[in-house]
């Protein structure tokens, strides 16, 4: 069943240039869900409309059956069971890391209060930071207490709005891999929005690609990969090479084989080494040029190279 049902919405800050146009799109109790797009494509905007913080030109959003108010028809805007964590972690500098996760508790019944505080501390790993401030923490720390923050009062829904930005690399897959399990246990509905593909792989199976405020594609990263609906998000995967002669028809690099004395020759023009191959720039007689994957790290600059793919390979017409 429909668990947060976001319908139709249309936006424009201005009233001239939308920033979300007709974007609807449903998510059951549960699912973690990535949105992927450009800078300024629209995802913070959709976060803040979803939150309830933002509002809309027209379209609805529905949370288990219920309407999102816009924000001027509430007299505090936003929901306790949505909440919404930024880039910029939000903490309160002069309080601890257990105050600032059990400030949003402050209403709620002692006992209640401590058992929650504890679980949360335990499944981000935070028990031993517990009476440490927010600047004696790690980027990735500070972050794990903003979500902890998010997490006290039991949201329904919980909005991550790029807050993994300002961690270096292996910070952000550690924690990303952490709050994959986490909220599996925890059952709770995510919307994780990001323009960086490995994290949005590494936190769903399930991406939605927005692009100038429209949703261009859904699905699991498999199916995008393989049949791409434009330039955009067949790009987001890898370089696509031009079939010559072919009109929007493309090769994935990693689907190009390399020999060195038969098939459609070329020269190897550049190498640089990747982590599980060298990337090739390779140079037709015409001056073209390719991106291929040498696997086997065994051409250089200067070589011959003669390339071959499978016709099933090609993907395309792609616009
Ligand atoms: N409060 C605002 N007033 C006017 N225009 C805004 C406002 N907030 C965002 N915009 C504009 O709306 C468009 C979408 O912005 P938004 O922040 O939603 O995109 P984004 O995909 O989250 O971008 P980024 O990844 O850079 O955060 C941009 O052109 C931005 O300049």
């Amino acid at each position: 069943m429909t668990y947060l049902k976001i319908d139709k919405l249309q936006k424009s800050y201005d009233g001239e240039i939308p920033v979300l146009k007709d974007f609807s799109l449903q998510l059951e109790k549960g699912q973690v869900v990535s949105v992927i797009g450009e800078s300024g494509s629209g995802k913070s905007t959709l976060l803040k409309i979803v939150a309830g913080l933002e509002s809309r030109n027209t379209g609805e959003v529905f949370l288990n059956g219920a309407r999102i108010s816009n924000p001027k028809e509430q007299l505090i805007p936003g929901y306790d069971e949505i909440q919404l964590v930024y880039q910029d972690y939000h903490l309160y500098p002069s309080s601890s890391v257990e105050e600032n996760i059990a400030r949003p508790l402050l209403l709620y019944d002692k006992s209640y209060k401590i058992e929650r505080l504890n679980l949360i501390l335990r499944l981000l790993g935070l028990e031993k930071f517990r009476h440490k401030l927010p600047r004696q923490l790690s980027g990735g720390q500070q972050q794990k207490v903003a979500i902890g923050k998010a997490l006290s009062i039991e949201p329904q829904l919980l909005l991550l709005d790029e807050p993994f930005s300002s961690l270096d690399t292996i910070q952000r897959r550690e924690l990303i891999a952490e709050l994959r399990v986490m909220f599996q246990k925890l059952g709770i509905t995510v919307l994780f929005v990001t323009h960086d593909l490995d994290d949005a792989l590494q936190m769903s199976n399930e991406l939605v690609l927005i692009q100038k405020g429209k949703l261009i594609q859904k699905g699991h990263p498999e199916q995008i990969f393989s049949k791409p609906k434009n330039i955009y998000a067949a790009k987001l995967f890898s370089h696509l090479n031009p079939i010559p002669d072919k009109k929007s028809i493309f090769i994935r690099p990693s689907d190009v084989q390399l020999f060195k004395t038969s098939g459609k020759p070329a020269k190897v023009i550049q190498k640089k080494y990747l982590v599980h191959f060298n990337q090739l720039t390779v140079q037709f007689q015409n001056g073209k040029t390719w991106e291929v994957e040498d696997k086997k790290r065994i051409f250089l600059p200067g070589d011959r190279i003669f390339l071959k793919w499978e016709r099933d390979r090609e993907i395309g017409p792609i616009k």
